[in-house]
């Protein structure tokens, strides 16, 4: 478990994490979500020691990193690519943090074979791929066989095999018990891999739900019907208190309604359709709508028509902006 308790670090005049509050459980993999600049990378490091927070607190287990005795036996974490020492193999480098944790010489082999550089154990890490490199950061973290792990954009620039790789390492964790903790930009990869959202934006916290709730929250959901008689069907709806729209391509949307109940009305009126589907957004969408909601709010750019994914906000407007921050005035 990872608790967070009004967090905050400010660099100068900077406020880069403000008053977080959250914690992170075991079980399931928690995706942390935030538009550039938003705070993630600080946030992380923080709960790593790595950096002091200016107020707050951020306990592992309970404890500070700082009091944990043999912290690698605690959590472990992929950071950014950092250099690995030149000189040294791959089961060097971790032999190495091994002695210094006192981890048995045994746990790197078996690190080695988990991640699948088994074969290449006596190379140097110079000469490995990104993947290779990111899978031997992977095996540093899982050394101590820690109960909490934590990623930060653990997919950057891998292929799909690794990518793949990753995520079903990370799912794999959480079902044994562990608390994962993964920040990453790619909303289709975190929608494959995450049951649980903590979403941030300009270093304040916008969402902590399930993905299921942040796409039900932050999206619009409707249902799409096309009928060869679509004016009688629009007719039919709002007869029925439902409110039609027009959608893409002759398209009839309506939300706040059940397809099933769509289904019926237009049985009922012996009405034949070409479609009846129900369409929910994706993360993507989701999490575009909530971030998009900032653009809007200085920038007054438009919102996207319905059912559009919305645009990257411009470069410099690019924090987060969403129910936190409107109930708090921000
Ligand atoms: N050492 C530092 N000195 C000054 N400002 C910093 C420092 N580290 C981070 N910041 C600022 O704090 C804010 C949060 O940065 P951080 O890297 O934590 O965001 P992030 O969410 O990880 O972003 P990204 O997704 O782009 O990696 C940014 O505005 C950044 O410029």
């Amino acid at each position: 478990m990872i608790e967070l308790e009004g967090l905050t670090k400010r660099y100068g005049t900077k406020t880069a994490v403000d008053r977080l509050s959250f914690g992170v459980r075991p079980g399931v993999v928690t995706g942390f979500l935030g538009p550039n600049g938003a705070g993630k990378s600080t946030t992380m490091r923080m709960m790593l020691g790595l950096d002091r927070p200016t107020a707050g607190d951020v306990r592992i287990d309970g404890k500070h990193y700082d009091q944990l005795k043999d912290p690698l036996n605690h959590i472990g974490a992929l950071l950014e690519a950092k250099s690995i020492h030149g000189g040294r193999t791959a089961r060097n480098h971790l032999l190495c943090l091994a002695q210094s944790n006192g981890i048995p010489t045994r746990r790197v082999d078996e690190v080695l074979d988990l991640v699948g550089l088994g074969s290449v154990a006596k190379k140097r890490p110079s000469g490995f791929s990104l993947g290779m490199g990111q899978r031997l950061g992977i095996a540093a973290a899982l050394l101590g066989d820690p109960r909490i792990l934590m990623f930060d954009e653990p997919v950057n620039g891998l292929d799909p095999e690794g990518i793949h790789w990753i995520r079903n390492l990370m799912k794999h964790l959480a079902s044994e018990g562990r608390t994962v903790f993964v920040s990453s930009h790619l909303m289709s990869e975190m929608a494959l891999t995450a049951e649980h959202l903590v979403v941030i934006g300009r270093g304040r916290l916008l969402a902590d739900t399930t993905m299921e709730s942040f796409i039900e929250e932050n999206s619009r959901t409707y249902v799409r019907l096309r009928a060869p008689e679509p004016e009688r069907l629009r007719d039919v709806l709002v007869a029925d208190g439902l409110a039609p729209t027009e959608g893409a391509e002759g398209a009839i949307e309506v939300e706040g309604a059940q397809a099933v109940r769509i289904g019926e009305l237009a049985a009922e009126h012996r009405l034949v359709l070409h479609e009846l589907s129900p369409q929910q957004a994706s993360l993507e969408e989701a999490f575009m709508r909530l971030t998009a909601q900032t653009v809007e709010y200085h920038a007054h750019t438009a919102l996207p028509g319905p059912g559009e994914p919305a645009a990257a906000p411009p470069p410099g407007q690019q924090q987060g902006w969403g129910p936190q921050q409107q109930k708090e005035g921000f």
